[in-house]
């Protein structure tokens, strides 16, 4: 399923009416009714409703629901703002047969926003169908204040927001002064950008995709550049293991990690490697730290690395050379902490390891001292930033990253020929092509010590089983955020790191 952005949605809703041929009065006749029905399939117990309706398209599929509400028996009050003139031919269209049916459709001026109110406090659904994709610029009067009414007086209304909240900005998730708190979005043909984003995210209560006649093909003629993690996307590479296969065929591990203090990172790390079916893992810790991780692992190898007072030391990474034609990836970064010459030694492994490599926590820190580094890979190399390593890595601060959630990785990608995976409920994976992919699987449970360094575990192991990196980041990402729901049997808040590694297999299961 494809993610659009408004100028994406605009290209297509051109492609389908210019090239295709289907009337845009089409569009928003299909796109009004799946709003109505979605209503009506709520079986409500009350069936009076407003709409509130704009004057371009958005609003359009405002007045075509009133009409099918009011054709199942509701009661509907049309409260419109803007001007004819300023309407499209087809929104001027369905304005004018309500008006025709008779309906009540009344034009919203500040002097009236007492009668507004007493309908709000007493109807059983708002429609907002005020502002859809095609939203500009700060809000200019009376919408602000007609949204604020809204979220205070219709307390007890399901609000049913037409495509997005109106308020909300497409493609950043940015709130442009206030929008509509709706308790359902009914999007048009595909989920937008910010249906994912924050703070957007938090206004669209349950999302609900309508199909409006817009098939598949022009989709997929139109290559919006990002999609929703779907297993459809990648599910033809989680073969069952073959009944020859050996450990030789799934691949071998190299987890780098677990300096003093943080022993436990990389065996989770490992761990979740060898259920995400890696044919053998190897975990590499400081010399010093390799008893308590052969205690604590039964099934990895394990190797001691050079290494001073339980960390890594900068001349240690030969190792890595002279071992490198038995293992098939690397993932670094679980626990490696910060040491005297660390950035010597990160360059090393990015030179000595022929094939794909992820990097994560400290590694990731390591890197962002001197991120052109980057450029020595030859092979698939994927970060797995959280947004405050991504900021140290892209020298902004937190909460840039977050508000350009969909922007910053996927220049980072580009710019570096990597794989970022900038991890938050809703992770985005930006592809070194300048593809993304936006998941949905995942779990407040997932707010915990040790979630990351499952993720990069998994990842190593896909691949190291050679899966391509286009499809081992989406599926790792996924199968990672549907362990963490399939965790959670009671509470939340007490899931521990390796109740998700148990589910890892469960979770394959269930998508295989
Ligand atoms: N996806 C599809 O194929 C279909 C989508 N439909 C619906 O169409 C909207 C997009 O419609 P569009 O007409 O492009 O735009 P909107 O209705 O969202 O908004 C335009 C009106 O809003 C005014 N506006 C814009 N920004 C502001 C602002 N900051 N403050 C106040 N008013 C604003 C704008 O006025 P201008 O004077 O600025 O031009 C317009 O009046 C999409 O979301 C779907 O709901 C189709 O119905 C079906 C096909
Ligand atoms: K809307």
């Amino acid at each position: 399923m494809y993610l659009f952005t408004a100028q994406e949605m605009r290209d297509l809703d051109r492609y389908m009416i210019e090239e295709i041929g289907v009337p845009g009065a089409a569009l928003m006749e299909n796109a009004g009714r799946s709003v109505a029905q979605a209503i009506l399939n709520r079986k409500l117990q009350g069936t009076f409703a407003v709409v509130l309706a704009g004057s371009g398209n958005n609003g359009g599929d405002g007045f075509v629901a009133a009409r099918y509400l009011a054709s199942a028996g509701w009661d509907v009050c049309v409260w419109w703002i803007g001007s004819e003139e300023k309407m499209s031919e087809e929104t001027r269209a369905f304005h004018q047969s309500c008006l025709k049916l008779g309906l009540s459709v009344q034009l919203y001026e500040r002097s009236r926003a007492g009668e507004l109110k007493e309908m709000l406090q007493r109807c059983d659904v708002v429609v907002d169908a005020l502002l859809g994709t095609g939203v500009h610029g700060e809000l200019r009067e009376p919408l602000p204040e007609l949204i604020r009414l809204v979220n205070l007086e219709a307390e007890q209304a399901l609000k049913v927001a037409v495509d997005i909240p109106s308020g909300v900005n497409t493609d950043t998730g940015a709130i442009m002064t206030d929008a509509i708190q709706a308790d359902v979005t009914v999007t048009l043909d595909s989920p937008k950008w910010c249906h994912y984003l924050r703070p957007a995210a938090e206004y669209c209560g349950e999302l609900q995709v309508a199909d409006i006649g817009i098939p598949s093909f022009a989709k997929a003629h139109q290559a919006p550049q990002a999609r929703l993690n779907t297993p459809e996307m990648w599910k033809a590479y989680l073969k069952p293991r073959s009944p020859w296969g050996h450990k030789g065929s799934y691949g071998h591990l190299l987890v780098v990690g677990g300096s003093r203090g943080m022993l436990g990172a990389a065996a989770l790390s490992g761990m979740a490697g060898l259920r995400a079916g890696a044919g053998l893992v190897t975990v590499a810790v400081p010399e010093q730290q390799e008893q308590a991780i052969a205690a604590k692992l039964t099934e990895a190898l394990v190797w001691g690395w050079p290494g001073t007072d339980g960390f890594f030391t900068a001349s240690g990474s030969q190792v890595l050379g002279e071992r490198a034609d038995r293992l098939s990836a690397v993932a670094v970064g679980p626990g490696v902490g910060r040491f005297a010459g660390e950035t010597e030694w990160l360059k090393e492994i990015l030179v000595r390891s022929p094939f794909p490599m992820v990097l994560d926590a400290d590694a990731l820190n390591i890197l962002s001292e001197d991120p052109s580094m980057l450029h020595i890979r030859q092979h698939p190399t994927v970060l797995t930033p959280h947004p405050g390593e991504m900021a140290r890595l892209a020298g902004c601060t937190v909460q840039e990253v977050e508000q350009n959630r969909h922007r910053i990785p996927r220049e980072w990608a580009q710019f570096y020929g990597v794989t970022v995976v900038l991890k938050g409920t809703h992770t985005v994976i930006a592809m070194s092509d300048g593809r993304q992919v936006v998941n949905p699987t995942g779990s407040p449970a997932l707010a915990k010590g040790g979630s990351g360094d499952i993720l990069t575990g998994i990842l190593g192991a896909l691949l190291a089983r050679k899966i391509p990196v286009h499809a081992a980041v989406p599926m790792g990402v996924y199968i990672h955020g549907l362990a963490g729901e399939r965790a959670v049997s009671d509470s939340a808040h007490s899931v521990l790191a390796t109740e998700v590694i148990d589910q890892i297999g469960p979770a394959i299961h269930q998508i295989s």
